[in-house]
């Protein structure tokens, strides 16, 4: 199965959200910003490569949450949430349509990718 991690970056009191892009996989769905794991590569590795690549963000992991399988009709993934730190709110938008700093309680204001339900749920009851 397509092994993905995503991060709930936090910074400043507010966490970041990614918009996926029209070109991409499910187009214009929100989502933890991060991407498919590689061969061999630790999963925490792997978020903060991502995040680097995508946004120029240098983040500090601090905890996992619950993992999450969903099946969506063309594919199967698993998904590996972290909960993670920046000290800076400035990034660059590499691939996303759009990317914004948000409150924690306006989460579920966006239209999300189905996968990232579950962990919206679970970090919004950590709060
Ligand atoms: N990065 C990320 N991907 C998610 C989330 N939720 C979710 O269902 N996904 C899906 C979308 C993608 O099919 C897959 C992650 O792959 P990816 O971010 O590398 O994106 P992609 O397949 O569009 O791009 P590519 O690297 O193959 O070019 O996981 C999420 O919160 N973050």
């Amino acid at each position: 199965m397509l092994r993905v991690t995503c991060a709930i970056i936090e910074s400043n009191q507010k966490v970041l959200i990614a918009q996926r892009n029209q070109n991409m996989l499910l187009p214009y769905k929100w989502e933890f910003p991060g991407g498919k794991v590689e061969k061999g590569e630790q999963d925490e590795m792997c978020i903060v490569r991502e995040i680097k690549e995508e946004l120029n963000l240098n983040i500090v992991v601090q905890s996992r949450l619950t993992p999450v399988t969903h099946h969506y009709d063309t594919f199967s993934l698993e998904l590996f949430p972290f909960i993670c730190h920046t000290d800076s709110q400035e990034f660059e938008v590499k691939e996303h349509a759009q990317v914004l700093w948000i409150e924690a309680q306006d989460l579920l204001n966006y239209d999300w990718a189905e996968a990232d339900t579950p962990i919206v749920k679970e970090y919004l009851a950590l709060k």
